[in-house]
């Protein structure tokens, strides 16, 4: 039996949210746009309208034989079941209300995809990480996302335009792609996290390195945390 709760299934009840999440995305009858939770279609339809096609999945099999019969006459509109983190489908935008409980995956995973831009829904804390402007709050994830997108807050999103409504309220982000991102680095940008209260030295003695930088991982700029994962890569 399926748990419904892990998949976050907390469905967009406010058409237009939903309209605005579909004009923020900027299709244009080019684009091929990668939905990762179709739910009960709220979005999937809006998407249709505007691009050359859609691929849309969904990791409840049942919501996806819903939307097969709701929308069997939309032709440019290919329905998936299964988990969207995991499919190797090319596109050019990615739209989602995410599920939150899988929102770091989520980057991570777009991080190492190639595409144009995205509208993504996350909780407001998962935003204010990706967000965070002093280092204390900064996480990993925030790191990542931040080299591999410019990340802009569009708007914020009541609990209770949703159904059952979740405990915390929402925001919507729109990404532009900046750069793709290696496994390798994504693996090794954690890594360095796990060891944030050490120094530069002392991390890079870890890895067999010399180095005479006595700053620690919360002292260290974005850029600076990219140059000494990539200095640790090289080795
Ligand atoms: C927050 S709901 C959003 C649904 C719909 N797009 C909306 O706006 O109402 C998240 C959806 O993602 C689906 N989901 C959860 N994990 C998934 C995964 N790994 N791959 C694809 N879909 C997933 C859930 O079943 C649920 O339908």
């Amino acid at each position: 039996m399926i748990k419904r709760k892990r998949f976050g299934q907390h469905f967009l009840n406010s058409n237009s949210i939903a309209k605005s999440i579909v004009v923020e995305a900027q299709i244009t009858k080019n684009d091929i746009v990668f939905e990762v939770g179709t739910g009960q279609g709220i979005l999937t339809p809006l998407l249709c309208e505007n691009a050359k096609k859609v691929i849309s999945v969904d990791v409840d099999e049942t919501l996806v034989k819903n939307a097969k019969s709701k929308f069997s006459t939309l032709e440019n509109l290919v329905l998936k079941s299964g988990d969207g983190f995991k499919k190797k489908d090319v596109f050019t935008i990615f739209v989602s209300n995410l599920p939150y409980s899988r929102s770091k995956d989520a980057i991570e995973w777009l991080a190492k995809t190639s595409f144009s831009h995205g509208v993504i829904m996350v909780q407001k804390e998962f935003a204010e990480k990706l967000l965070a402007k002093s280092s204390k709050n900064r996480k990993a994830i925030s790191i990542i996302a931040n080299h591999a997108f410019k990340i802009t807050l569009l708007s914020k999103v009541g609990k209770n335009n949703f159904s059952p409504p979740p405990k915390i309220d929402s925001v919507i982000l729109k990404i532009v792609k900046k750069n793709k991102m290696s496994k390798d680095l994504i693996q090794t940008i954690n890594k360095i996290f796990s060891y944030r209260r050490k120094t530069v030295k002392n991390i890079l003695k870890q890895f067999n390195i010399e180095s005479v930088i006595d700053k620690r991982v919360d002292d260290l700029s974005g850029d600076e945390i990219i140059n000494l994962a990539n200095k640790i890569l090289e080795k």
